[in-house]
């Protein structure tokens, strides 16, 4: 007894004070000690362990080391029912208000009432030394029970008011769920009021846990009679019943949610803890991800269209998705609550025969986001606008009117020169139909393996039937539907073919609110049964005077710029064969006029106020630069084309 472990003593320790320690140690050991005498001692060395420790003297592991042998002998002699050597911590009293501590399933409730504590033997026993064995009635309401504050008096309310405390020493806060301001203090002696339950003090060879209870070897000593305020957290804690209990503390991630009895325990303990298994954070993070996809095809007008992502970008780290190759048995079952978790696009049973890869390619082909367009920001084209809002916009809003004859056709061709406006009309319909928007590209549909191609074909066409009404874009459509030719490869025929049969076939049912709108420059290329299939085929062509006049108006009022109205007409004048690419391109030419007219010397210190505005003599410059990009000869063949297979008057 009285062995100082080795890890106290650390340089700059002097031998005087090491011998302090055993001798205290020593002293509190040699047997001639009560043990309340015995129990003040170890709690003062406890103390004093503590204060080395604050004071730096002594370091966190030796403090650590320490602690754990002085609490455990602290605690022993608290627990030890030896009348010689213990104080019985275990003591009836305390068994009593124990015992309607309730299983874990329900929030702990201490029985000490007010009334409860009336009841305890050692309070009436108490109460009848003082007053002479007069007992009395004591209205439970806002009692506040302060007993054996030593040289403090007492805080009873009258009727205790001759009642002396007995000579108690410490005082233990219950903050279970006793009536108003019962405070009740406890006794260092078992005959005393012991309001301490065994299960709160110490429940007995209990593993480190969640719980804030303190451990013997952190700096917070063992939870003792005197000296020491604890506050519990009853409902967190766990029921004495030991077999419960282990299972509550073996209880891992994978149980959380299958508590039955537990369920009031565990809300509360994920509620103090942080820890989460991989799983319960996998599926956490599974749900914010689904959660912040926006609901497609909900609101139209939403803003927005970027394309995302064909794959390549998404994160092929530690944390992408793992998928077995092989499914493992006990998950089969689970197979339902996991795609809810993990893949709720895939739920819908027409889906089921198609690969999550190719599925999650084609979704990632959705457009949700991205600068919004509107039908004014598109100059001239009043004619292919009105047929485009005809054909797309309000038959998705009001399905049932545009029924039977008025149904509006299943493919929409916009052809014409480059640089018209064909790829912004399908941005301004992602924006404006309010219809799922399945912006595809060519190269996404042809894929290196053979049959995988069709698959995509197939499974785009799927998709879009679960996300109705949906418009599938197609810019550069000739590049998929160019005429079938006998030396073509084999695999973008059989594409076609599966494109063809999708878009007019037995796949499709009359009532699938799905538009293929596509895009080309090159109309002529196009196959002529997917011809016949965009019904509806539009020539976008070059800007009129109008829709030059207003692109320039547009475009110069973000700018700052000194253009007469006459200028502007004269800008017009001189852009006869422009298309509206080019018209965005002389603008942003002229634009820079005033910076080019800045001195060199001035560039880095000039302000933007100090930049002058665009002039009339910017256009004229600009003008000598930017050319039509559409050859005269080529209009005439989309005129031709136009005359032959257009929808236009
Ligand atoms: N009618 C128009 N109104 C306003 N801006 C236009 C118009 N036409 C073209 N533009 C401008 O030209 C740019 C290019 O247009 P867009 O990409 O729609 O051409 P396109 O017809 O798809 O060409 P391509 O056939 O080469 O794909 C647009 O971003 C826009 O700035
Ligand atoms: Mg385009």
């Amino acid at each position: 007894m009285g062995l100082v472990p080795t890890c106290w003593s650390r340089p700059g320790m002097s031998g005087a004070h090491l011998d302090e320690w055993q001798k205290r140690s020593f002293d509190i050991s040699s047997g001639s000690c009560t043990p309340e005498q015995t129990a003040d001692a170890y709690r003062a060395h406890i103390l004093s362990i503590q204060y080395a420790w604050a004071s730096s003297q002594l370091s966190q592991a030796g403090m650590a080391s320490l602690l754990r042998t002085y609490s455990e002998r602290y605690a022993a002699v608290l627990d030890s029912d030896d009348p010689r050597t213990g104080l019985n911590n275990y003591a009836e009293s305390a068994l009593h208000l124990a015992r309607s501590q309730k299983n874990y399933s329900d929030k702990w409730e201490s029985s000490l009432t007010a009334e409860s504590v009336l009841e305890l033997p050692s309070v009436q026993k108490t109460i009848q030394a003082k007053t002479g064995g007069e007992s009395f009635v004591v209205a439970p309401a806002d009692i506040n029970i302060t007993v054996g504050q030593e040289g403090k008096g007492s805080s009873l309310t009258p009727p205790f008011k001759n009642v002396q405390p007995p000579q108690l020493k410490s005082e233990v806060k219950i903050a279970a769920s006793i009536p108003a301001n019962v405070s009740v203090e406890r006794p260092s002696s078992h005959e005393g009021i012991s309001v301490n339950p065994p299960s709160f003090s110490r429940p007995p060879a209990q593993p480190q846990s969640v719980f804030s209870r303190p451990s013997p070897a952190l700096p917070h000593v063992n939870p003792g009679p005197a000296g020491v305020t604890q506050h519990y957290q009853s409902s967190f804690f766990p029921t004495s019943n030991t077999s419960k209990r282990k299972h509550f503390y073996n209880t891992d991630g994978g149980d959380v949610g299958r508590e039955q009895n537990g369920s009031q325990v565990s809300s509360d303990l994920r509620a103090v803890t942080t820890f989460k298994t991989a799983r319960e954070q996998f599926v956490v993070d599974q749900q914010r991800k689904h959660s912040h996809q926006p609901q497609r095809g909900q609101a139209p007008g939403m803003a927005a269209t970027v394309k995302k992502s064909l794959g390549a970008n998404r994160p092929r780290g530690a944390f992408s998705k793992f998928v077995s190759p092989i499914p493992r048995q006990e998950e089969e079952g689970s197979v339902a609550s996991r795609n809810s978790n993990q893949e709720p696009q895939i739920l819908d049973e027409r889906l089921k025969n198609f690969e999550p890869k190719i599925i999650e390619l084609i979704m990632s082909e959705i457009m949700d986001h991205g600068p919004p367009v509107g039908w004014d920001d598109i100059a001239g084209l009043e004619f292919a606008k009105t047929t485009i809002k005809e054909i797309v916009v309000w038959p998705m809003l009001r399905p049932d009117i545009f029924t039977g004859l008025r149904g509006p056709p299943k493919g929409i061709l916009l052809f014409g020169p480059p640089g018209t406006g064909k790829t912004l009309i399908g941005k301004c319909i992602a924006c404006q139909s309010g219809a799922t928007f399945f912006s595809i590209s060519a190269s996404s549909l042809t894929s290196k393996w053979v049959g995988e191609g069709e698959k995509m074909v197939r499974a785009l066409f799927a998709i879009a039937r679960c996300h109705q009404p949906a418009v599938i874009f197609i810019d550069e459509i000739d590049s998929l539907l160019s005429q079938r030719t006998d030396g073509e490869h084999d695999s973008s025929r059989r594409i076609k073919t599966e494109f063809l049969v999708q878009l007019d076939g037995a796949a499709t049912a009359a009532e699938d609110r799905i538009l293929v709108v596509g895009a080309t420059n090159r109309p002529q290329e196009i196959d002529e049964a997917a011809r016949r299939r965009l019904a509806k085929r539009l020539y976008i062509p070059l800007p009129e005077a109008t829709a030059r006049r207003q692109i320039v108006t547009n475009l110069m009022a973000q700018e700052k710029n000194q253009l007469g109205e006459s200028e502007v007409e004269r800008v017009v004048t001189a852009t006869e064969g422009f298309s509206g690419a080019d018209m965005t391109q002389l603008c942003r030419e002229a634009a820079l006029g005033p910076i080019r007219s800045i001195q060199l010397s001035d560039i880095a210190t000039i302000t933007a106020d100090q930049v002058r505005p665009i002039i009339y003599s910017d256009f004229h410059d600009a003008l000598k630069t930017v050319r039509p990009s559409v050859s005269s000869k080529d209009l005439e063949l989309y005129e031709e084309w136009n005359k032959t297979f257009g929808c236009g008057r």
